[in-house]
This record gives C-alpha cells, sequence and structure tokens, in this order.
C-alpha cells in the first residue's frame, strides 16, 4: 500500500487498537459523553534514581493539535469491520474537547505523582493514552539518563553521540532532544539541531584518518581545512606513540601560526584513564595545557565515575549508544489510569481506584493536584504532597506530613512555599498553554537540581525523596480500600 506524506505525519492512529475498540464501545453504549479522569504518572526511576525528568509535553501537544481523523484513516478503521457507522462519523468530525493538566517539560518528578491529568468524555480521553505514553516515556527517560551522565561528568560537558544507534528516527532526533533538556551541551545529529535547536557538534571519525597515508598528514589536512575548531582523533593506532606525538606536532605547525588555539584530542579507546593521564603530561609539556581532551566509546555514568575516581584528565565526554537507548535501564513505566468518573446526577467527580496485590500498583484515586514544599530558609524541595484538586496547601502554617502505607511515620512541616506543579495545558480541547523555548526548559532542570538535597541526586542508593498524600486524599483512598479490597490494606 502506498503511504503518502500526509499519514506519515499524522500520528492519530498510533493508538492501541483497544482504545479504538473501547471508544467504539463507549459510543454504542450510550456512555460518549461520560466524563471521566485519567492521569499518567510512573511507578518507579530507570536505574533505581530517585528522581526523574519530565519531558515530552511538547510532542504530546503537537499530537493534539493534529488530531484528526482523514478520510483514508476512517475507511481503514471501517476495513477493520467492527466499528459502528455512526462512531466512524463522529471520528470524521472529530474536535477535541478535553481539559488537561500537565507538569511543565524540566520538572524534576518522582513516582506517583501525576505527570499529566486529563479530564473530559471517555471516548476522547480513552484514546490519548498510547501517545501521550511513548511520548512522555520516551523522553522522560531519556532526559533522566542524559541527566544522570551529566551529573556524573562533575561540570564537564557532554555531548549526546547516539543517533547511529538510537532506536528508530524519533528515537534519535527526539532522544537528541531529550538528552539536551538532561544536561548534554548537544548532539551529533544534524536534523536536531534544524528541527529543535539542539546544537550540532562533532569531532572526526577513524575513516578520517585511516584515509590518508599517514596519521601526520591526516591531521595535517584537518589542521589546514579547520585550524580554529581542531580536535584531533588520536587513538587510530597508538595513542601515546603515535597520536598524541602527531596532534601536538601538527598544533605546533598548522594551528598555532594561524594564530589559533587548538580544541582537543579525543580518545576513543584502551583505558582512558591511564591514557588521559599520560596524554594531559604530554600536552602540558608541550605547551598546551588549555587543550582538552575528550573521552568517548560506550560510556555511561557508571564509567564516567568510575574513570574520573582513578584520576583521569579529562575535559569532556561524548556517550553514545549507553545514553540513547537508557541501556542500563531501557524502561520509564509511565501509565494511564482512570482516576474519577462524573455522577451525571451530582455532577461530582466520584473517585475510582485500581486495586492489585502489588501494592505499588493500586492507584491513587481521584481528581488530583500536586505540590512541592520548599523550605523558606535554604529553597530545598522538602517533601511533595499529592492531594484532591480543589485542596489548597496553607503555608502560613505548620502542615503535616505522613506515609501513605505506614502512617506513623509523621512530620511537621514549617516555614515553607508551597508550589503547585500542574499547569492547566488546554481547557474544553483549547490551548492555553504557552510553551517554553527549548533553553527555558533545560534551566528549568539545572534550577530545579539546585533544589535537591545531594543524597537525593547520588548515583548509587539515592535517598528517597518524600511523596505523600493529603490526608483528604489518603482518606478518600483508604474509604476506596475499605469498599474493594480490605484485604490489601
Ligand atoms: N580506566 C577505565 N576504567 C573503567 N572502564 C574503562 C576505562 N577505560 C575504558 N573503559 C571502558 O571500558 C570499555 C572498553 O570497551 P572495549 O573493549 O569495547 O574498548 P576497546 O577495546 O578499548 O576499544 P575499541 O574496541 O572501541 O577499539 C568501554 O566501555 C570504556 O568506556
Ligand atoms: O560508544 P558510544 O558511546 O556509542 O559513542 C559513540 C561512538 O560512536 C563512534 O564509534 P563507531 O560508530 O565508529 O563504533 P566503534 O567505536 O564501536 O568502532 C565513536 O567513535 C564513539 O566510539
Ligand atoms: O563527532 C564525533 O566525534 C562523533 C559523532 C558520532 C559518533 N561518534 C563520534
Amino acid at each position: 500500500m502506498k503511504i503518502d506524506i500526509h499519514e506519515k505525519n499524522n500520528y492519530t492512529l498510533l493508538c492501541d487498537f483497544y482504545e479504538f475498540a473501547m471508544s467504539n464501545g463507549f459510543f454504542k453504549a450510550g456512555f460518549k459523553d461520560k466524563v471521566v479522569v485519567f492521569d499518567m504518572f510512573f511507578r518507579s526511576v530507570p536505574d533505581n534514581a530517585s528522581y526523574a525528568i519530565s519531558a515530552g509535553l511538547e510532542q504530546v501537544i503537537e499530537y493534539l493539535e493534529s488530531l484528526k481523523f482523514e478520510e483514508c484513516d476512517i475507511d481503514f478503521l471501517r476495513s477493520k469491520g467492527i466499528f459502528d457507522e455512526a462512531y466512524l462519523d463522529y471520528l470524521r468530525d472529530f474536535k477535541f474537547e478535553c481539559d488537561v493538566w500537565a507538569v511543565p517539560e524540566g520538572t524534576i518528578v518522582f513516582p506517583q505523582e501525576p505527570l499529566i491529568v486529563v479530564r473530559g468524555p471517555i471516548i476522547q480521553a480513552q484514546l490519548l493514552e498510547t501517545m501521550v505514553l511513548l511520548t512522555m516515556n520516551h523522553q522522560s527517560m531519556i532526559a533522566t539518563k542524559a541527566n544522570r551522565i551529566v551529573s556524573a561528568a562533575k561540570g564537564r560537558p557532554v555531548v549526546e553521540f547516539g543517533s547511529r544507534r538510537a532506536q528508530g528516527y524519533s528515537g534519535a532526533n527526539l532522544g537528541a532532544r531529550a538528552a539536551y533538556i538532561g544536561g548534554c551541551v548537544g548532539t551529533a545529529n544534524t536534523l536536531a539541531e534544524k528541527i529543535y535547536g539542539v546544537p550540532a557538534l562533532g569531532t572526526m571519525a577513524h575513516s578520517w584518518v585511516q584515509l590518508f597515508d599517514t596519521e601526520y598528514e591526516a591531521f595535517k589536512t584537518y589542521a589546514d581545512v579547520y585550524p580554529d575548531n581542531c580536535l584531533l582523533l588520536v587513538d587510530t593506532y597508538d595513542v601515546l606513540k603515535e597520536g598524541i606525538p602527531n596532534a601536538i606536532k601538527v598544533f605546533n605547525e598548522v594551528v598555532v601560526p594561524r594564530g589559533f588555539r587548538p580544541k582537543g584530542i579525543r580518545i576513543d579507546s584502551g583505558d582512558i584513564a591511564y591514557l588521559s593521564k599520560k596524554a594531559r603530561k604530554m600536552l602540558d609539556d608541550a605547551g598546551f595545557e588549555d587543550v582538552g581532551i575528550m573521552a568517548s566509546n560506550s560510556l555511561d555514568e557508571f564509567t564516567i565515575q568510575n574513570i574520573l575516581l582513578q584520576g583521569a584528565k579529562l575535559d569532556s565526554f561524548g556517550v553514545g549508544e549507553r545514553l540513547i537507548t537508557s541501556k542500563s535501564s531501557p524502561v520509564f513505566g509511565g501509565v494511564y489510569k482512570l482516576t474519577a468518573i462524573k455522577n451525571n446526577e451530582t455532577d461530582e467527580l466520584v473517585p475510582t481506584i485500581k486495586i492489585s496485590e502489588n501494592v505499588a500498583k493500586i492507584t491513587n484515586p481521584g481528581f488530583k493536584n500536586l505540590y512541592r514544599l520548599y523550605s523558606n530558609s535554604n529553597g530545598k524541595a522538602l517533601a511533595d504532597v499529592i492531594t484532591l484538586h480543589d485542596e489548597k496547601i496553607d503555608d502560613s502554617k505548620d502542615y503535616e506530613i505522613f506515609h501513605p502505607i505506614y502512617t506513623w511515620k509523621r512530620r511537621d512541616i514549617y516555614d515553607f512555599t508551597a508550589k503547585p506543579l500542574l499547569v492547566q495545558i488546554y481547557d474544553k480541547g483549547n490551548l492555553i498553554y504557552k510553551l517554553p523555548t527549548l533553553e527555558e526548559i533545560r534551566s528549568k532542570v539545572k534550577q530545579e537540581l539546585g533544589t535537591l538535597w545531594e543524597e537525593v541526586k547520588r548515583l548509587d542508593n539515592p535517598q528517597e525523596y518524600i511523596v505523600d498524600l493529603s490526608y483528604d486524599l489518603w482518606k478518600v483512598k483508604d474509604e476506596l480500600l475499605d469498599k474493594h479490597g480490605k484485604n490489601y490494606k
């Protein structure tokens, strides 16, 4: 079948088939206009980390803005033979009508917190599940992974080198975007700069060096072309005996005489700690103390931490496959769960719960809100509290938080400011949110990370950040547990 450009870019059918089956069922059974609430949240952070970075909202909005069933989509759905013609007519005239709240991109988030809340007719809200999840799960995972790698690099720039090993086109493009949100300084992916404004950067490949008869000739030719941006890959043959001596020779013969300082060298194999220490000494002895050493080759936060602990003399990192695939923990398990159903007689949103033998899988019921409590004395984030939607946390008084399961664990929070984290994005299907720029999102990450204690940010066995339920929400949940599943309490 021939697919035209329009269909390639229209993600309306990128939707699990059961969503359509249910939506058609809601239509036929007279539930089409039943108003419900869905929450998108995740249950645990990849790599056993304690915090994650929320990313992907811009693409969720792009998806919602372009939700449209073309005639070819309707024909295709009709060909499946299970959909009512009246339902297909509804899809043809589909107009998004939901209210949506979300935490802005770049917000530091924790398990169980609602990142996106959708309120609207079930026939619509149900259809969003797949795209909301795939978009948020992918970019939040990569932004979080990138941030771990950047934090292991301790202030040294990290460039994302992963497109060639990414899982597909959007894995490369949106992965580069998410890595930049997470703190990488740029990407090797040129298209990611054109589309999203992520700076595209690069050095050279081994093929450049191999193309010439000698490494010296290769370096000299490169320096002739780019004297102002000369970063040489020194590990094609022998880093210490050939690569670095040849680089120093070319820096002296070509770069310096033209009035430039060399940018650096890149080491892409071998014992990076050992080689970088030797390289540093050789460059310093030759008067190139200001010339940086970049490392690459299957790096991630653990290898970078380890290599730096060994005293490696490195100034920047290129990180590819283990970042772009989040190799050590490649699933961000965000889910989309029904949390409330409107009672048409009372107009009330009645909380609903999903019970599971696995306590972590029991949902937090109800139409909710989310607050972060910051200490007024040092600006640090003390705890997050999930509340009912209309609840306000009065930060002019002390506020008692308690563990939602071990309720005897209690603590008074005082002298604090409570900030709501969810922002309304859509009002009855109309976009009312001004999207931040990528630079603003990046700055938000940096600023928010500054409010977390170091213990929470530790790469291994971090301290768990407190996320509690307000008393009113806890009571709603407790009553639903009493009603549906005494055995699970
Ligand atoms: N000093 C070090 N301490 C810990 N890990 C290191 C150190 N130096 C390098 N590594 C890591 O060890 C791994 C070495 O991988 P690999 O064996 O594929 O590389 P290589 O044989 O040196 O190079 P290549 O096969 O790319 O030519 C990489 O993940 C690299 O980042
Ligand atoms: O190792 P990564 O973190 O993905 O970093 C990107 C890698 O990609 C390039 O290698 P290339 O594709 O030439 O493969 P190779 O180094 O495995 O030979 C580059 O030289 C890095 O080694
Ligand atoms: O620019 C580089 O050095 C680069 C780009 C992609 C993959 N590895 C290295």
